[in-house]
This record gives structure tokens, sequence and C-alpha cells, in this order.
């Protein structure tokens, strides 16, 4: 089914005020992303653009009437800002996003370790007797083809975690934080800024078998008083760097943590990110990325 797309660029201090009368108007998704560089539009020559900040994005079934929706999201903003324009929008539609999801006929299942598997939710597991994940990551990333999932998947098989709770910060499609608890943890709880994960994680957990208590989603910020026994972080190098203070204050004492998403070349800048609290085990590599495991052994 095609969805129904409406972008504006606008600047950070509106951008909550923006999101919220776009949920209003009904969008089932919304994203915010940086946009300074790609403006909706092209500026006009000779004026300095206004706008060119923050994109929100709204993802609304195609059904709706997208002209309707854009002057009920105008005459919410000209009530709160009556003496500011309303920044440009394009409205676009998202076709049926087939080619988005083309791979899908080349995913297959794939044998992590010795107790794991993850198959693709259209096609049959080849073993019966393993621990089966049954993913589709719809539109969030994380089939565990990829280096850096795929070694933290197998730190999780070659580990002992039964009864562990677990943070899967930057969840993905859920795969990190539903393989936990297959292979035994107890409780997880998923982090992640786009709201398409947070989807994404939801239906992979019911997708295999586990109530949504087991797994709860999260968007940053909101899982303040958590201590994990383990923390899966599969970001990048350097969200992993912002976030250490923030990481760390998740993970319980003696906690275990796993760490990818980072090439060789800034395993040591990452390490030194986090070595005043953790202690780490030797490096573990696959092609050009590495997984970092540590436990914590100082408070944050
Ligand atoms: C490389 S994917 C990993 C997905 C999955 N955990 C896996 O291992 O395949 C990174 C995820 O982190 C999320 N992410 C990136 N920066 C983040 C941040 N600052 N806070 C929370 N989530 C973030 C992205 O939206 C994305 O879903």
């Amino acid at each position: 089914m095609p969805w129904l797309q409406i972008k504006i660029d606008t600047n950070p201090s509106h951008a909550e005020i923006l999101e919220e009368l776009l949920m209003a108007a009904g969008a089932n998704a919304i994203t915010l992303e940086d946009c300074k560089d790609q403006p909706l539009f092209e500026p006009i020559r000779g004026t300095t653009p206004l706008w060119q900040d923050t994109r929100i994005t709204g993802l609304f079934d195609a059904d709706q009437d997208a002209q309707a929706m854009t002057r009920a999201i105008r005459a919410g903003w000209e009530d709160i800002f009556p003496a500011t324009d309303f920044p440009p929008v394009k409205v676009e539609i998202l076709e049926d996003k087939d080619w988005e999801r083309e791979w899908m006929d080349n995913f297959h299942p794939i044998q992590v370790g010795e107790r794991l598997w993850i198959c693709p939710s259209w096609k049959d597991a080849p073993d019966h007797n393993a621990v089966n994940l049954t993913l589709d990551p719809g539109l969030a990333f994380g089939t565990g083809t990829h280096p850096t999932t795929f070694m933290c998947l197998k730190w999780l098989d070659q580990n002992d975690i039964s009864g562990k709770t677990v943070v899967d910060y930057g969840c993905g499609s859920g795969i990190l934080g539903v393989a936990a608890l297959l292979l035994g943890a107890k409780q997880a709880w998923g982090v992640d800024n786009d709201p398409q994960a947070l989807i994404a994680t939801r239906d992979n957990t019911r997708r295999n078998n586990l109530p949504d208590e087991q797994f709860e989603v999260f968007m940053p910020g909101k899982l303040e008083d958590t201590r994990a026994d383990l923390m899966l972080a599969n970001i990048l190098a350097g969200p992993l760097i912002d976030l250490a203070p923030v990481i760390t204050e998740l993970v319980r004492h003696e906690g275990q943590l796993v760490l990818s998403g980072i090439l060789q070349h800034q395993a040591d800048e990452v390490i030194g990110a986090y070595s005043p609290w953790f202690d780490f085990d030797p490096v573990q590599a696959l092609d050009e990325w590495v997984c970092l495991s540590a436990v914590k052994i100082r408070q944050g």
C-alpha cells in the first residue's frame, strides 16, 4: 500500500509543536532529521533560507486528504505562532516500498554460532530444534547479515545470559533483544530514536510469541532508572562515544557491555570513552568492523 508523506523543514525550536500537529492530523509515524545541506526547496537567490535546520516527516495512510491535513496543521500553527510564517511543506506519495524490500529475496536463514538461527518470517526454519528467531525487519536496520549485528548475535550465542535483564540500545528491528530473550534472558528494554524501529521491534517481539511487556520499547531518555545486567548497543562510533555516560548509567555494577557499529580504526577511541567504568575483553573483528565486550568495574 502506498503512503503519503508530509515533509516540513523547520528549526529545532518549532520542531516539537510541529510533531504534535502532525500527530494530531493522523500521522502513523514521525521522523526528524538534520536537513541543513538538503533543503526541500532551493532557496530563492539572494535570500537567506530561514527553515533549513530540521526536517519533520509525517507518514500518513495514502487515502487521507493531504490538502485537508495540511490546512489543519497550518491552522494549528497559526493559533500557536500567529506572528511566524508557516514553513514550506512538501507532500509526496511514497510508492509501495517493494523496491526497498527487494533484498527480501536474498535474505535466507542464517546460523549464528551453536544455538541460534535467524529466519526470515517468509521462509521455513531449516532446523526446528534450534533457537529460531523469526524476523521481518520492516523498514528498520537489523537482519543479522551485517557483520556488526552478526558479531553481537554471536556474543549472545556464546555466553550464558539466562535470567538476565538486557537493554538493546539502538534496537532497530529488535533482533538483538529478541535473540537475548529467546536465549534465556528474562527481560529486555529497547531504545531507538527512529519510530519505525520501535514499531519493527514490537512486531518482531510478537512474531516470536513473546509478550510486549517482556520487550518494552522507548525513545531515548525514557529509561533512566534501569540498571540492566547486559547492555547491547550496535549504533556507530560517534553516537556510542557521545552516549557513553548514558549507556554506562543503564548498566549495573559488574554488568556486561557489548558494543558494535565500530570500524577497526575507531575501536581505541570508543574503548577510551568507556574505560573509566569498564574493563574490556580482547577486540573481536569481522571484515572492517569490530565488536567490543566489557564488564563494568566502577560505578558511573
Ligand atoms: C546499526 S542499527 C542496529 C540495529 C540492531 N540493533 C542491529 O544490531 O542490527 C542502529 C540503530 O540505532 C538507532 N540509533 C542511532 N542513533 C541513535 C541514538 N542516538 N539513540 C537511539 N538510537 C539511535 C538507529 O535508528 C538504528 O535503528
